[in-house]
């Protein structure tokens, strides 16, 4: 849906791009409930309204339109109007006798340029699935037929065909020639070009072929149609003026067939059009939709989307003797990654993400950049093995010297301490743990930071942090586009947790997995060396138990894996108690494994704590691990009479804040690698990561809308309740009192 602010935004950039040059002024004659007077009366008051306007403005000389929906009708109404028919009285040529017009007909006494129309329903809204959310169900488009004008007044009347003032024909029929005093015809021809933009889809007012000034039957080669630089264009024609006789109209005894609408066609035909069908098919950022085989592609925002006139220069790259060897330096423009690599014969091809890598052209030339790096949120195996090659990556592969550190999370933008970063300075940093620019939650201000952004110069912003973070980066990205500056802004994702979705799996993530077997381990000797040993150990996993399971998988020491995502209980037939006990008797000791995340809701009622945040908005969470191995203690020693030796690892921050192990290192070294290549080929408002095991540029929203956890209806899962043999808890809704 495109708004007023749209527009408004829009004319906006207009302005911006060609300062001085162009003069916009957006309509507000027609405004609200306006709007149901009908196109006459609209079109009469935007007359004057023009009229008003090239007053006050005696410079101007040529005059387009852009208008949208019912505003398209309304202008063409409005043109009608103000179309001033050549002088009469030509001037002789004295050079060889002919006779010239010597001035042209005009709009307003303006030489009329372009005329825009942005989904306008040229040949109304009735019937023939002209308005998309009646379905093409006849009963639901006779009865709208009826009902419209109850809604939308004298407007829903000239949008239904269905007006007759004074017996006259309908208004849209008279539109389609000169009529009476109005132009409407001479006024539309005297343009220099003639535009009609319609959605392909997901347009459910307005449909395609009404906003395309087309038949049924002339449906376009959608499929055979690409445009790299807006790939939410799917097709563009430039039809040809057409003068069909009234006679010579097509006609057909298909139901469909409106003879009206049909006039309509070919009367707008008479002149030449641009038509232009868009398509953004997922409503997220840009997307294309070829009609035919489902092709998706979720892309990311270009710096080009609001700064049309950006140069661009010969990757650095080019010249690298280290990628002279390399059969396909460049990724090419139409790489994409699947989401989906497990289809069906004939699924559709699915959702796509732009491959991420180096691009033939930059947007950045190396000696303007001036990089910015951040890191939020919680610690991680791998941050500072991130920070160290988009360091490197930006200078050897770029050229670039100019990286600014910011200290302290989001935070850090407002203070005044930054620390420059150069590859000699971060050159040992990826062999510690931690973040070498510390980290906050909480303390993000957009405008406060993109203020920052933009009072130090800097043009590429790198944001390393999780989920949190990236929201935070959307929101910058977003202020930037709203402010028109070229600042890059790219999300590298972050977290143990490995709850962020789309991509593969988190850096530090497999790191974790591994430092965790060494607390299983540990768990396990200990109640080994013991009688009726049991060990607890509690791993990190706010909302996902990923770490858990993995390492539970990875240990085979593990009798039980408890994750937030599967409900456990502990008393009763298929309990947690039973299941030690049986254990105990089997094996003489057993570990249980738990998330951080699980069973909250019963510590926060054995504890009565309150729902405490932290300053990032995060639920604090309470030391379930604590709260188990005391229950656990109390069942066996007070109601079964049993001596049990319980042992409680908690490794959490010891896990978190160790360096990457060598695959992390590598993975770290892509993810920085990738952004640098995306933010210096432009690409901004972006999260990168590995989708099947190739790296992508992915929309922001798209890794935050909801939170990677565990699926325990996969077979994941089943491996894992296979392995341990433990209860699936699945009779948890008629759990027993605790
Ligand atoms: N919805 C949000 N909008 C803007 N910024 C956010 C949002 N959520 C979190 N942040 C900011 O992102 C940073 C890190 O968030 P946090 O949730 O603590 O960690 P993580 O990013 O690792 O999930 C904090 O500075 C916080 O203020
Ligand atoms: O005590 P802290 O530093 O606030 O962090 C604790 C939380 O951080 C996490 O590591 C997740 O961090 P992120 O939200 O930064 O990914 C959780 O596993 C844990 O619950
Ligand atoms: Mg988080």
């Amino acid at each position: 849906m495109i708004s007023n602010t749209d527009w408004k935004f829009g004319a906006e950039q207009f302005v911006r791009t060609l300062p001085d040059k162009v003069f916009v002024h957006c309509s507000e004659k027609n405004m609200f409930r306006l709007t149901l007077d009908g196109v006459d009366v609209m079109g009469d008051r935007l007359a004057e309204e023009v009229l008003e306007v090239i007053q006050r403005k005696p410079n101007l000389q040529k005059i387009s339109f852009v208008a949208h929906s019912v505003g398209g009708l309304v202008a063409r109404y409005a043109i009608g109007r103000l179309y001033r028919p050549p002088k009469k009285e030509n001037v002789e040529d004295s050079t060889n006798g002919t006779s010239i017009d010597d001035l042209k007909a005009t709009i307003g006494g303006l030489e009329p340029m372009n005329f825009i129309t942005v989904a306008t329903p040229h040949l109304g809204s009735r019937g023939n699935k002209q308005v998309p959310f009646l379905f093409g169900v006849p009963a639901f488009e006779k009865a709208a037929n009826l009902l419209i004008h109850w809604i939308f007044k004298r407007t829903g009347r000239h949008l239904f065909l269905n007006d007759d003032d004074e017996g006259q024909p309908p208004l849209l029929k008279r539109m389609i020639e000169d009529y009476g005093d109005c132009f409407f015809m001479s006024a539309l021809r005297i343009f220099k070009r003639r535009v009609a933009y319609s959605n392909v889809c997901y347009d459910h007012i307005v449909g395609w072929r009404t906003s395309s000034i087309r038949r049924t039957i002339e449906l376009p080669k959608w499929e055979d149609y690409i445009n790299k630089e807006y790939p939410h264009i799917v097709y563009e024609e430039h039809c040809k003026a057409c003068d069909t006789e009234q006679s010579e109209l097509i006609s057909t005894d298909d139901d469909s067939f409106d003879k009206l609408e049909e006039e309509l066609v070919t009367g707008l035909s008479r002149l030449s059009w641009e038509k232009v069908d868009a398509s953004f098919h997922t409503c997220r950022q840009r997307a294309r939709a070829l009609n035919d085989d489902g092709f998706v592609l979720e892309d990311v925002p270009h710096l080009t989307d609001f700064l049309p006139h950006l140069p661009s220069y010969p990757n650095p790259l080019h010249h690298s003797h280290a990628y002279a060897i390399v059969k396909q330096t460049f990724v090419g423009p139409e790489d994409a990654v699947a989401q989906n690599i497990v289809v069906h014969k004939d699924s559709p091809r699915g959702v796509h993400f732009r491959r991420a890598g180096p691009r033939e052209k930059v947007y950045f030339m190396p000696e303007e950049v001036r990089a910015c790096i951040v890191t939020c949120g919680g610690l991680c195996p791998g941050i500072n093995t991130v920070i160290r090659e988009i360091v490197c990556g930006l200078n050897y592969m770029y050229g670039v010297d100019d990286v600014l550190g910011i200290l302290g999370g989001y935070r850090g933008f407002y203070s005044k301490n930054t620390i420059n970063l150069t590859p000699k300075v971060v050159n040992d940093i990826h062999k510690r743990g931690g973040t070498f620019l510390c980290t906050s939650r909480g303390g993000h201000d957009t405008n406060k930071i993109v203020d920052n952004i933009q009072d130090r110069r800097i043009n590429q912003v790198y944001i390393i942090g999780g989920d949190g973070t990236q929201r935070g980066a959307a929101l910058i990205y977003k202020e930037v586009e709203k402010r028109g500056l070229q600042v890059a802004v790219a999300g590298i994702p972050k977290t143990i947790d490995n709850d962020i979705a789309v991509i593969d799996k988190s850096f530090g993530f497999d790191t974790a997995v591994e430092e965790a077997q060494r607390a299983i381990n540990a768990a396990h000797v200990e109640v080994e060396s013991v009688e009726n040993g049991v060990g607890i150990v509690k791993l990190m996993g706010r909302y996902s138990g990923f770490i858990a399971m993995f390492a539970t998988l990875a240990s085979r020491d593990v009798d039980c894996c408890l994750i937030p995502e599967s409900p456990f209980y502990l008393e009763g037939p298929g309990g947690l108690f039973e299941f030690i006990e049986q254990r105990i008797k089997e094996n003489g000791h057993m570990v249980i494994v738990i998330a951080e995340g699980a069973g909250q809701e019963y510590v926060a009622q054995a504890m009565q704590a309150a729902d405490e945040r932290d300053a990032s908005g995060n639920r604090l969470l309470l030391d379930v691990g604590l709260w188990l191995t005391q229950k656990v203690k109390d069942h066996f020693t007070k109601v079964k009479k049993m001596e049990i030796n319980m042992k409680y690892i908690d490794p959490t921050y010891m896990i978190r804040a160790i360096p990457s192990n060598a695959s992390d290192n590598i993975y770290c070294s892509l993810l920085a690698q990738s952004a640098v290549h995306g933010a210096m080929a432009g690409y901004t408002g972006f999260t990168v990561g590995p989708v099947n095991s190739r790296h992508a540029y992915i929309p922001i929203a798209r890794v935050t809308e909801a939170p990677n956890t565990v699926k325990v209806t996969d077979r994941m899962w089943a491996r894992l309740l296979a392995s341990t043999n433990q209860p699936s808890f699945l009779n948890s809704n008629e759990m027993l009192p605790m």
